[in-house]
C-alpha cells in the first residue's frame, strides 16, 4: 500500500498543509502531523472527491485511528513495541532534494525601503568558473574594490563611496544563508528599479559626497557653512549631515555601512548536484525561568557520540546531537535574558528552526510573544516545545490555545505548527522533540555544497589572553579547514586550529557544524558573516578596507554626535551629551549593551559611544575617556594592567556591572540627573479687586477679598480680566489696616500693590500661584 506524508501531498494538490488535514480528518484519517503518511488512494480520494475506496467506503465507518507520526515511526505509541529506527526513521540514502525554484528579484524589496527599512547593500559579484566544478556552473566571489567602483560612478578614493548601482540581490528576509538560488545578481539592480539612486559609503568624506552628488565641493561646503558645519575637503561627515545635504540639492541617495556590505548575503550558485542534505541548525528560544537551559542540557545529554565519549563539557555556544540512527542536530545557545534580544535575534537568523518552549505550568509570557516575533521576522519554521509537563498544575492544552492566539496552530488542531510535549527533568518527549526537529528538517530540505570554499556566521568570540581570538564559527556552506584563510567584517586570519563543540581538535568542519576557531588577527562581533578566501594577502586586504571604512564611520559618526546634532539640528538647544567608553568580555554582551542603549530616550540627553569594544579596561580605554570626558561602563570585564591607577589619576569614572539592566538602570539615571530640572506651578489662592484707591507714593492699590487659598507677599499673579489674563506678575506689596503683612488667608480683606503694573480694575480677579523646580524624568 503506498504512502504519502501530508506534507508531501500539500504540495501535490498545491494545498496548505492545515487544509490537507483538515479534509483527510473529515474523511476520517485521524492525521495529526504533517509527516503523518498516508495510505496514497485514501488520501487522493479524500482531497479531490472521488468517490472512497472501499477500505472506508464500505461501511462508512473511519480506520482505525493512526498514531501520531512521531509514535508511528519512532515506535512512541501507547503500547507500540519501538520499531527498528533506520527502516522507520528515514529512507537510509536521503533523497537528493530537488532544486527549488529560483525566485524571482524583488523588485519592492530592493529598491523603495520606506523609512527605516534596509535598503539592499551590494558589493559587486564577479562569475567565475570555479575549479574543477561542473561546466556552466559559477562561483561567485566578492569583490568589493569593484563594487566600490560599480558601473559607471566615479572611481572612488580608498575606502570612498562606491559608484555604479547596486548589483547585490535583495537581502532574504531573516538573512538566512542556505544555498545560492541567485542566477543573476544584475537581475536585482536596484538602479533599475530607482535610476537615480545614489549609494554612498557612511563616513564619507566631504570630497567624496561632491563627486558622487555631482556637485562641486565649494557648494557642498558653502552650503554645509549655511548648516553651522565648517568642513575641510577630506573631513568626514555623519550620516545625518550627509543626508541633509542630498535632501538639500534634491539626490536620493543611499548610504552603507561596512557592517552592512560585509555581512549582506553572499550569492552563491551552487549546481544541483553538488548539494548534499546538512543537519538543521536550532535555536531554542523562550520566557526566562520556562527550561531554555535545562532543556538545551537535556538534549546534550542525548547525544549518543558525546555519551560514548564520556560526556562532553561544552566549549562552545553551540553543540550538536547525534541520534542512534546516525542523524545530528546543532543546536545554538542563546541567553534567556531579555537583555540579550539581540543575540537572540541573530540567532534565529543563523537557524534553520526555532524551538519556543513554553512551560506547561505558566503558560505564554511576554518574551514567549517575543520569541514568536523573532522567529516569524526570521522566517524560520517553529517548533513548540511544551515543558514543564512532569509538574503538577501542568496545562499543555492551555498553552495550545495561547499559542493559537499567536497564530501558531497546533497540527493535531488543524494547524501547521508541531507541539511537542517534553519535560526537561524527567526526559519525557526529548526524542520526540528531536524527532519532530528532524522531520521539520526534512520538510525544509536543508542542504548545502559541503565542497565550496567554507562560509557562515560567527556565533561568539571572545580575546583569550593566551590563544588570541577565539571564534565559534557556524559554517553555513561548505568546509573550513585548517590553514584556510578567512575573513568576517574588518577581521581576518588563517585558520591555525579547531576544535569541535566537545573541544575536540577537529581539521575540518562541514556545513550546520559549529567550530571554534583560532587564527584571526583580533575579535569579529557575533552575528558577522565569515568567508574563506583565496588567500591571506586577499583576506588581509579584505579586512583592511572594511577596517578602514568603519574607521571612517566612526569618525563621522562622533562628529555627528559632537557637531552636528548640535549645530545642524539646532533646534534640539541645548543638548546634553554623556559619552561613554563600553567594555565586555564577549561581543554578544557588547552588541546587547549597545542596543539597550539606543533604547533610551535621547531627545536631551544624548548618549555617545565612542568607543565599544571586547576585552579588559585598558590604559588607552582609560586614555579616550579622559580625552572625551566619558565615563567607562565594563561589563563582566575589570580594568588591566595600570588602568585603574590611571582612571584614578585622570578622573575617570569606572562603573563595572554583570547585569545589563543594572547599567542602563544607572545610566538611566545619570542622563536624567542631566536633564534641566522642570517649572511646576501650583495655585495657592484666588483673590477678587473690589475696589481701586489711587495713593502718590506707591500707585494703584487694589483693595481685595481672598475668595479662596491664601495670598503672599511676593508671590506671582495672573491678572484676569473678562476671562482673559491681562497680566502675568509679582505682588509688591500687602498690606492689611496700613499695615504690611506676610499672608493673608481666604475669607479676609487685604490691599494688594503690584509690581510695575498699575492697571488694576474694579472686578478683576488675581491668580495666586507659586512655582517650584522638580526633576525631570526620562520618558
Ligand atoms: N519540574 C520541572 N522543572 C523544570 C523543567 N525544566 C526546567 N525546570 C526548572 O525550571 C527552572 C528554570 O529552568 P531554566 O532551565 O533555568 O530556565 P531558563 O528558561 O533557561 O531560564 P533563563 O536562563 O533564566 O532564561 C529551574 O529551576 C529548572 O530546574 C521541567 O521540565 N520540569
Amino acid at each position: 500500500m503506498a504512502k504519502k506524508r501530508v506534507h508531501e501531498l500539500a504540495k501535490q494538490y498545491d494545498m496548505p498543509t492545515s487544509e490537507v488535514i483538515k479534509r483527510l480528518n473529515a474523511a476520517g484519517l485521524q492525521v495529526k502531523a504533517a509527516a503523518t503518511a498516508v495510505d496514497e488512494k485514501l488520501a487522493d480520494a479524500a482531497l479531490t472527491g472521488k468517490p472512497k475506496p472501499k477500505a472506508i467506503a464500505s461501511n462508512g465507518a473511519a480506520k482505525k485511528p493512526a498514531a501520531p507520526v512521531l509514535q508511528q515511526r519512532a515506535g512512541f505509541g501507547h503500547g507500540t513495541a519501538r520499531a527498528p529506527r533506520a527502516e522507520n526513521l528515514a529512507p537510509k540514502t536521503p533523497p537528493k532534494p530537488k532544486a527549488k525554484p529560483k525566485p524571482k528579484p524583488e523588485a519592492g524589496n530592493g529598491a523603495a525601503g520606506g523609512p527605516g527599512s534596509r535598503r539592499p547593500t551590494r558589493s559587486s559579484l564577479q562569475g567565475e568558473r570555479a575549479p574543477g566544478s561542473a561546466g556552466g556552473v559559477r562561483r561567485v566571489v566578492i569583490d568589493s574594490q569593484a563594487a566600490r567602483r560599480g558601473p559607471g560612478g566615479p572611481g572612488g578614493p580608498g575606502g570612498g563611496p562606491g559608484g555604479g548601482p547596486p548589483n547585490r540581490p535583495p537581502r532574504r528576509r531573516g538573512g538566512r544563508r542556505r544555498r545560492g538560488t541567485y542566477e543573476e545578481p544584475v537581475a536585482q539592480d536596484v538602479s533599475a528599479l530607482k535610476p537615480d539612486l545614489i549609494r554612498l559609503n557612511s563616513g564619507s568624506t566631504v570630497k567624496d559626497v561632491a563627486e558622487y552628488l555631482g556637485i562641486g565641493v565649494p557648494e557642498i561646503i558653502k552650503k554645509l557653512m549655511s548648516l553651522g558645519e565648517m568642513a575641510t575637503l577630506t573631513q568626514t561627515l555623519s550620516d545625518d549631515v550627509i543626508q541633509v545635504i542630498a535632501d538639500e540639492f534634491d539626490k536620493e541617495i543611499e548610504i552603507v555601512t561596512a557592517a552592512e556590505d560585509a555581512n549582506a548575503d553572499p550569492t552563491f550558485e551552487d549546481a544541483d548536484e553538488d548539494l548534499e542534505p546538512r543537519p538543521p541548525v536550532i535555536t531554542i528560544m523562550g520566557h526566562v525561568d520556562h527550561g531554555k537551559t535545562s532543556l538545551l542540557d537535556a538534549i546534550r545529554q542525548t547525544d549518543v557520540a558525546a555519551g560514548e565519549a564520556g560526556g562532553i563539557t561544552q566549549h562552545i555556544g553551540a553543540y550538536q546531537v547525534h541520534q542512534d540512527d546516525g542523524r545530528v542536530t546543532t543546536f545554538l545557545d542563546t541567553p534567556g535574558h531579555e537583555a540579550f534580544t539581540a543575540m537572540r535575534a541573530r540567532g534565529a537568523q543563523a537557524t534553520d528552526i526555532a524551538v519556543i518552549v513554553v512551560a506547561a505550568d505558566d503558560g505564554v509570557r511576554p518574551q514567549t510573544r517575543e520569541a514568536v516575533d523573532h522567529a516569524k521576522a526570521a522566517d524560520v519554521p517553529i517548533v513548540v516545545a511544551v515543558n514543564k509537563v512532569d509538574k503538577e498544575g501542568a496545562q499543555p492544552d492551555r498553552v495550545r490555545t495561547e499559542m493559537t492566539q499567536l497564530g501558531l496552530q497546533p497540527e493535531e488542531w488543524g494547524g501547521d505548527t508541531m507541539f511537542v510535549d517534553v519535560s526537561a527533568k524527567t526526559k519525557q518527549g526529548l526524542e520526540d522533540l528531536l524527532e519532530g526537529l528532524q522531520l521539520t528538517a526534512e520538510i525544509e530540505e536543508l542542504t548545502a555544497n559541503p565542497d565550496a570554499d567554507a562560509s557562515g556566521t560567527v556565533i561568539e568570540s571572545k580575546l583569550d589572553p593566551g590563544r588570541g581570538a577565539v571564534v565559534t564559527v557556524l559554517v553555513q556552506r561548505g568546509t573550513l579547514k585548517i590553514g584556510d584563510a578567512i575573513v568576517a567584517g574588518a577581521h581576518w586570519g588563517r585558520v591555525r586550529a579547531m576544535s569541535d563543540y566537545t573541544g575536540k581538535r577537529v581539521k575540518t568542519a562541514g556545513p550546520s557544524e559549529p567550530v571554534e576557531v583560532l587564527g584571526f588577527d583580533t575579535v569579529p562581533e557575533a552575528g558577522e558573516f565569515a568567508h574563506v578566501v583565496e588567500n591571506d594577502r586577499k583576506a588581509r586586504s579584505l579586512a583592511g578596507e572594511r577596517a578602514n571604512r568603519l574607521k571612517l564611520e566612526q569618525q563621522a559618526r562622533r562628529r555627528g554626535n559632537k557637531r552636528s546634532l548640535a549645530t545642524i539640528f539646532d533646534q534640539r538647544g541645548g543638548l546634553n551629551e554623556l559619552n561613554l567608553v563600553l567594555k565586555a568580555d564577549v561581543s554578544g554582551s557588547l552588541e546587547a549593551f549597545e542596543d539597550e542603549i539606543a533604547k533610551l530616550p535621547q531627545e536631551e540627553v544624548q548618549v555617545s559611544i565612542v568607543l565599544a569594544g571586547v576585552g579588559g579596561i585598558t590604559e588607552s580605554d582609560i586614555n579616550l575617556a579622559a580625552a572625551s570626558d566619558a565615563i567607562v561602563m565594563g561589563f563582566n570585564v575589570r580594568p588591566v594592567g595600570d588602568a585603574r591607577q590611571l582612571a584614578d589619576r585622570e578622573g575617570v569614572e569606572i562603573r563595572n556591572y554583570s547585569v545589563i539592566y543594572r547599567a542602563i538602570e544607572e545610566l538611566r539615571d545619570a542622563m536624567q540627573g542631566m536633564l534641566a530640572p522642570e517649572t511646576v506651578e501650583d495655585v495657592v489662592g484666588n483673590i477678587e479687586v473690589r475696589e481701586i484707591f489711587r495713593a502718590s507714593k506707591v500707585g494703584t492699590i487694589a483693595g481685595c477679598m481672598v475668595t479662596d487659598g491664601k495670598v503672599t507677599r511676593g508671590a506671582k499673579v495672573r491678572l484676569i480680566r473678562d476671562g482673559a489674563v491681562v497680566h502675568d506678575g509679582e505682588i509688591g506689596s500687602l498690606r492689611r489696616f496700613n499695615e504690611d503683612v506676610r499672608e493673608v488667608l481666604a475669607g479676609f480683606e487685604c490691599g494688594v500693590v503690584l509690581n510695575n503694573y498699575s492697571n488694576v480694575e474694579q472686578g478683576d480677579t488675581m491668580e495666586v500661584y507659586e512655582t517650584r523646580q522638580v526633576e525631570r524624568k526620562l520618558t
